[in-house]
């Protein structure tokens, strides 16, 4: 049975793109992952409900990684009632993988700068190392407790996060590419091409659902049109 390393990469994915993406895969090859889960986030507690739902961005997902087998979709954040906090996903994860096996949730410098308003921030590394991955147009925090706590658990390369199960932090420096989830979305409801910044089945998936367009149907995030 396999050992290695895993991850997960959650994120809202409305919708995903080549900036989520190619960061998956470096960072399975950087940290030598058996595989990577990208885990939309059902009911994010951080940030208005996406008027896309969750079934939508977790769908987008699961065609954006369908040929790639070291990337997966994880659902469980669709499955789990109430606000969708990233320590209750780490926390099912680590009983499903047992006490031993290296976990390492993966975070953007932007979610990073507001990491001390999340849900039990600083347990989130009882269950799981914390792998850091820049971002175009964002600096890690440089003071404050997020930056001391980041400093105190800082490990020095990979291969220290795959020699225990949780605890480490590790930033990683990886392919700069400036896509966002916004940009596409304001492009889309301009009536302009988001071609090549997101995978090509993702595209025609927003197209065929009319996902994004200005006067689109707006949904709540349990997939029901509201409107
Ligand atoms: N281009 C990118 N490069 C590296 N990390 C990224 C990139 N885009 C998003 N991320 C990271 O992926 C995770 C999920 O991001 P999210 O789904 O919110 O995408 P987004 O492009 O930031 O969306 P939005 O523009 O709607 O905020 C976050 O940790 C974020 O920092
Ligand atoms: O658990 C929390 O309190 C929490 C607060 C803010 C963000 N998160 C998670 O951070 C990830 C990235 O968020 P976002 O907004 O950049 O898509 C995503 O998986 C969110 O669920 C989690």
């Amino acid at each position: 049975m396999a050992s290695g390393p895993v991850g997960v990469f959650g994120g809202t994915f409305n919708p995903v793109h080549l900036g989520h993406l190619r960061s998956a895969v470096e960072l399975v090859e950087l940290l030598g992952l058996d595989y990577l889960n990208l885990m939309p986030c059902a009911r994010p507690p951080h940030r208005e409900a996406p008027d896309c739902s969750a079934e939508d961005r977790a769908r987008m997902v699961e065609l954006a990684v369908r040929d790639e087998p070291r990337l997966r979709c994880d659902r469980r954040e669709l499955r789990r009632a109430g606000a969708s906090y990233s320590v209750d996903s780490l926390a099912e994860l680590r009983a499903e993988l047992g006490p031993g096996r290296s976990l390492c949730l993966v975070v953007g410098f932007d979610a990073v700068a507001a990491l001390d308003s999340w849900h039990r921030w600083r347990a989130l590394l009882d269950h799981a190392h914390l792998v850091v991955i820049a971002r175009p147009g964002w600096q890690l925090p440089a003071e404050g407790d997020v930056a001391r706590w980041l400093r105190e658990h800082r490990a020095r390369d990979g291969a220290a996060l795959a020699a225990s199960p949780a605890g480490r932090v590790l930033v990683a420096e990886l392919r700069p590419l400036d896509i966002s989830s916004t940009e596409i979305r304001a492009l889309l409801a301009a009536g302009r091409s988001a071609r090549f910044l997101l995978p090509e089945p993702v595209l025609d998936y927003i197209e065929s659902h009319h996902l994004y367009r200005r006067g689109s149907p707006a949904h709540d995030n349990t997939g029901n049109t509201t409107g």
